[in-house]
């Protein structure tokens, strides 16, 4: 691809503003598309995102846009940077504006209910005239806009979607790593979200230090297991967008996700905490589904039966941790020990 490709960024939230942001810094002229033509005329007037980054100036090469059909139709690269329950209905409303050859990334970290789908698959099944990727890694918006040392993945199958990502948004403070694991990459960063929930509500109780280390293991365990038992490579999990993924998430107040469970540890009922926040925690909706997955396939899943029964059920967060705490002793590396039935 020429150095001159047109680039589209669609979504402008938390994370379509940050990958707009690293885009531009690298010398890339962005169209930055958003629903809301008022937004898109408050940033152009102010050259800041104040609804998402109050006070931060944007690169003058992110040029918000409202029009979608003309900005998917001169993009070469498409970045999607929508939550999960938009995905679909986007995709189905704009299929024909995409052209063939173009290559679109998600960057969003859920599943769909219907079908428990990836976004890649939804892109790969509507899309097929296009070259899909997912970038996944522990890249909370905030920081990248602060230019804080990130690292993320580019995973596809196609190598032109690898380097060309790495080339586009690589920099002194942003390194792209590759994979080819699209599948397992894509579902790391939607399966964090929960403990990252999780995490945030044992903050919420000041559990000690062994008590985070014990969730982030066991949360890494339990993912692992789901995903092997969906045909994932649990080997991608030791990864950026696995357990890099997973610690920034469990340790950061600047998480949505760990935000939620903060909020739900404090005393605040769940649809509060989630409307208060004003953005998207795709870690309350993936918990469902997973649950259900999991129920589903016989997979063992303590960490997710019991942020569901803390949510959704009369049981006491004492009364959940106890039953976890207290449940029959189990291997530590089951890959390496088989796990008791
Ligand atoms: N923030 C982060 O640190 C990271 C987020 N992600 C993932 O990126 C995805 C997006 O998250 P993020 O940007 O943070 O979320 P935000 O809540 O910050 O922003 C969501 C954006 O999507 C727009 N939007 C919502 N629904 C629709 C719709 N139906 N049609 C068109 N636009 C819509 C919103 O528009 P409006 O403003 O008008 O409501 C807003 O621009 C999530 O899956 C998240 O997990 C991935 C990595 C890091
Ligand atoms: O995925 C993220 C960082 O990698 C952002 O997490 P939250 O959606 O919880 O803010």
């Amino acid at each position: 691809m020429s150095d001159n490709n047109k680039i589209a960024v669609l979504g402008g939230g938390s994370f379509g503003t940050a990958i707009a942001q690293v885009l531009a810094g690298n010398g890339h002229a962005v169209k930055l598309w958003m629903r809301d033509a008022a937004q898109a005329e408050a940033i152009r007037e102010s050259g800041r995102n104040d609804r998402y980054f109050p006070g931060l100036t944007l690169s003058p090469l992110v040029e918000p846009v409202t029009a979608i059909q003309a900005t998917l139709e001169t993009a070469d690269v498409i970045f999607v940077a929508l939550p999960s329950k938009a995905f679909r209905p986007f995709v189905a409303d704009t299929r024909p504006f995409f052209r063939p050859g173009q290559i679109v990334i998600s960057t969003t970290k859920g599943i769909e209910r219907e079908g428990f789908r990836l976004m890649s698959e939804i892109l790969v099944e509507a899309l097929p005239q296009t070259h899909v990727g997912v970038l996944s890694g522990p890249n909370l918006a905030g920081e990248m806009m602060q230019k804080e040392l990130t690292a993320t993945v580019i995973a596809s199958p196609d190598a032109r979607v690898r380097e060309e990502t790495q080339r586009l948004l690589g920099c002194g403070y942003f390194r792209v790593y590759a994979n080819i694991d699209m599948y397992g990459v894509e579902l790391g960063g939607a399966l964090k979200n929960i403990y990252a929930v999780i995490s945030g509500l044992a903050a919420a109780l000041q559990v000690g230090e062994n008590t985070k280390a014990m969730i982030i293991s066991r949360s890494l365990a339990e993912m692992s297991r789901f995903a092997v038992a969906l045909g994932a490579n649990p080997l991608t999990f030791l990864g950026l967008a696995g357990v890099g993924d997973l610690f920034v998430t469990c340790t950061s107040s600047m998480s949505r996700n760990f935000r939620v469970g903060y909020a739900v540890g404090q005393g605040t009922p769940l649809e509060q905490a989630v409307a208060e926040l004003g953005q998207v925690a795709e870690g309350i909706n993936t918990l469902e589904l997973v649950r259900e997955k999991a129920q589903e396939l016989g997979i063992p899943m303590p960490l997710v039966r019991g942020l569901h029964e803390i949510l959704y059920s009369d049981m006491t967060i004492q009364q959940v941790i106890k039953g976890l705490m207290t449940a029959a002793q189990n291997s530590d590396v089951e890959f390496i020990l088989p796990r008791q039935a």
